[in-house]
């Protein structure tokens, strides 16, 4: 069985035409399905602009994004609307709902895009998708008149209306205070254990992303370290073959051994 969701391949991101930047240096990386993944590192290292071009809201200067063995970096503009619509949630910092909307409109508005008109079956689907994230009592108050880490839940639940099979998060706990920041990274990793929807998040919070499964720094546009965590505390076990091993042993001292994924 093929357990790849995407493969990224030798991905640069150059910004400007007289002034050339160049922020992404031929990245690569393959992304299993289910796979719940942290992206870290500085400011300015490039992870923004890689989720974006993994998104399609942005494209690449070269390089393949091979999305379930398809190339999303040779589609037209409609041809990748729909591959957004069909496949993909984003999540961000600030979670742009529409303010003078209720919670549930919030939330079907993306399906609004995808049916024309939204169907019964999404309707209840909103509603499902707000029981799940603790606001069944709040889905008629407008967004206004809810706390940050409700609307941010609110946003969660918009991301997961299509039934995406990835989800790609900009700094969701970023406008958080902590124990918000707590709650909805768990409710992350819940969603990710009962739907086995892949996600990638970029945050700074190192704390929360040693409770990925995997994680990935970035420093200076490029792959610095790729590692597989062992979820527990806040230990950090590197992974000694980065693309390749699912499982992972303590060794003595801090390092673990990388097994290949068909041990
Ligand atoms: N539209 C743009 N035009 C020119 N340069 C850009 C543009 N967007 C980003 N950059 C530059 O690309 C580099 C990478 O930016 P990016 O936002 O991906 O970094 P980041 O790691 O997400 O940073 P942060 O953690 O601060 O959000 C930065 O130097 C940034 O200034």
């Amino acid at each position: 069985m093929d357990d790849k969701l995407l493969e990224i391949k030798d991905l640069v991101k150059i910004y400007g035409t007289k002034i050339q930047t160049k922020v992404l240096h031929e990245v690569s990386l393959d992304i299993n399905k289910s796979e719940f993944m942290s992206i870290i590192g500085p400011s300015g290292s490039g992870k923004t602009t890689l989720l974006n071009i993994i998104g399609a809201l942005d494209n690449a200067t070269s390089g393949n994004i091979y999305f379930q063995n398809k190339d999303i970096t040779k589609m037209k503009s409609d041809e990748l609307a729909s591959f957004r619509n069909l496949n993909l949630g984003f999540i961000f910092q600030f979670h742009h709902l529409l303010p003078e909307f209720t919670a549930l409109e919030n939330v079907i508005i993306p399906s609004w895009i995808k049916h024309k008109t939204p169907t019964k079956r999404k309707q209840q689907r909103a509603i499902e998708l707000l029981e799940i994230v603790g606001l069944k009592d709040r889905i008629n108050n407008k967004a206004t008149d809810l706390s940050g880490g409700q609307q941010q839940r609110v946003a969660i639940a918009r991301a997961l209306i299509n039934d995406p099979t990835l989800i790609l998060a900009d700094e969701p706990t970023g406008n958080l205070d902590s124990e918000s920041t707590e709650q909805v990274y768990e409710l992350l990793r819940n969603i990710n254990k009962e739907f086995k929807t892949t996600f990638i998040i970029v945050t700074h919070d190192r704390h929360l992303a040693a409770k990925s499964d995997r994680v990935i720094e970035m420093v200076d546009g490029k792959i610095n370290q790729d590692y597989l965590t062992a979820s527990k505390g806040e230990e950090l076990w590197h992974c000694l073959a980065p693309h390749n091993c699912l499982y992972y042993q303590q060794n003595e001292g801090k390092n673990g051994i990388a097994k290949p994924h068909n041990i």
